[in-house]
């Protein structure tokens, strides 16, 4: 589905609004066996007409992943999706057959572009994956899917997840 992005001189004329702190705490729960998540815009079965992004960003999720559990294989598209591992780890796999750990105090970018599909589960060894997401659209269309990673500390070459 093709949803209208919001222009540059729309995004300038959001100077100037007023920011509240949502703290994770406060934010809408979604609670499975597998996944306790917060989210700070409305986001599948929850849903509030009033908080349905900001500007072009979408999602912002607060997300608790049990042991071997994760997101199952999904598509996107034209989407700008950040992933920040707190503790654990997650493997994230893409359709074209890419795919890696994100460890702890990684974050990785991921532009959906035209299209394609990723899962993401955590394989760690020890306590659950905390991680932050976000998602907003893209303000060019169709571009080529690509994915980066950057790391906030050094890591050892074969270092596996907790
Ligand atoms: O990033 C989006 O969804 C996700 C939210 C999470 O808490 C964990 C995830 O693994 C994902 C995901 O991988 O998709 C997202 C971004 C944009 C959008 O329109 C969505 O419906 C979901």
């Amino acid at each position: 589905m093709w949803r209208k992005l919001p222009s540059a001189s729309k995004a300038e004329a959001l100077e100037g609004t007023m920011l509240a702190v949502r703290k994770s705490a406060e934010c809408a729960r979604t609670k499975l066996d597998w996944l306790e998540s917060r989210h700070t815009f409305s986001f599948d079965r929850y849903r509030d007409p009033a908080s349905m992004g900001f500007s072009v960003l979408r999602v912002i999720n607060d997300d608790r992943i049990s042991l071997g559990a994760g997101f199952p294989t999904h598509p996107h598209r034209n989407m700008e999706i950040l992933t920040w591992v707190l503790s654990g780890g997650l493997e994230h796999r893409e359709s074209s057959e890419n795919g890696w750990r994100i460890r702890p105090e990684e974050a990785q970018r991921m532009t959906a572009g035209r299209g394609g599909t990723h899962s993401e589960f955590h394989p760690g060894r020890a306590s659950r994956c905390t991680c932050c997401k976000s998602g907003s659209f893209s303000l060019t269309r169709a571009s080529c899917p690509t994915t980066s990673s950057a790391a906030s500390r050094k890591q050892n070459v074969g270092e596996e997840c907790a």
